[in-house]
């Protein structure tokens, strides 16, 4: 289990989009520095956006900065789903690298994630930056219970990404995925996880109580990261 997990508590979403803006920019500074590129990984769903719209506001060389999801829906690009497409909306305008990994929705999921690992392999590893989102059931990037959970979970340190049939398919996206291997997430040189609600709270809080047994994927992926993580958190 991590050694160290801070709670950042904000009175509300704007405050919380503030802080995760400026840190977030301050990560893509300091890798800037020290590399001259950034490569970061962020996650989709909902809550972040709001943090994303700031952070590009930042003054920043975009251009040096490489922006890919932490996990996709296997939808066409420009689908109301797509994570990369609300990312791209955002980050290309700003001149940034955005990254789609799954250029081409296809039936077959499990192809969907090879061809994202492959295209991983352009990239410099580890990650500069991960920001997480977590689901309502426990689910993190889409590391969800299915067929492809131990998979996402134990699957050879070199797979960055797979494809995931989350079981049950979760109601606000019931399609397969392409996810972040918890491999590729541990591996990153921060992290950063962001939510809102008691609900979601409390489900991080019972999941890093449990540790390596828990059910709740993001317990399984915290049990597993050694360095720091914020959470942010917002009611
Ligand atoms: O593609 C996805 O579904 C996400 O990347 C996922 O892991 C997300 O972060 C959580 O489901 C939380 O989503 P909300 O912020 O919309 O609640």
């Amino acid at each position: 289990m991590t050694t160290e997990i801070e709670w950042w508590d904000y009175d509300d979403v704007g405050e919380l989009a503030d802080a995760i803006a400026g840190d977030v920019q301050f990560v893509i500074e300091s890798a800037l520095d020290a590399r001259g590129s950034a490569v970061i990984a962020l996650a989709g769903g909902k809550t972040p956006f709001p943090a994303y719209e700031k952070l590009a506001q930042a003054k920043l060389d975009w251009k040096r900065v490489t922006i890919i999801p932490t996990d996709e829906r296997v939808v066409p690009l420009g689908d109301p789903l797509s994570n990369v497409t609300g990312l791209a909306k955002i980050f290309l305008p700003k001149g940034a690298r955005v990254m789609p990994i799954v250029p081409q929705a296809t039936p077959d999921y499990k192809a969907a994630g090879r061809s994202a690992d492959a295209l991983m392999q352009d990239l410099h590893w580890p990650l500069d930056f991960c920001l997480l989102g977590v689901g309502g059931d426990g689910h993190t990037a889409s590391i969800f219970p299915g067929p492809d959970f131990d998979e996402a979970l134990n699957g050879p340190k070199e797979r960055r990404a797979l494809g995931v049939l989350p079981e049950p398919l979760p109601a606000e996206a019931p399609v397969p995925r392409v996810s972040l291997s918890r491999a590729a997430i541990a591996s990153t040189r921060a992290l950063m996880i962001a939510i809102t609600g008691d609900a979601k709270r409390k489900v991080v809080e019972q999941a890093i109580k449990q540790g390596p047994s828990s059910a709740y994927p993001i317990g399984r992926v915290l049990s597993e990261v050694e360095l720091p993580v914020d959470i942010h958190w917002a009611p």
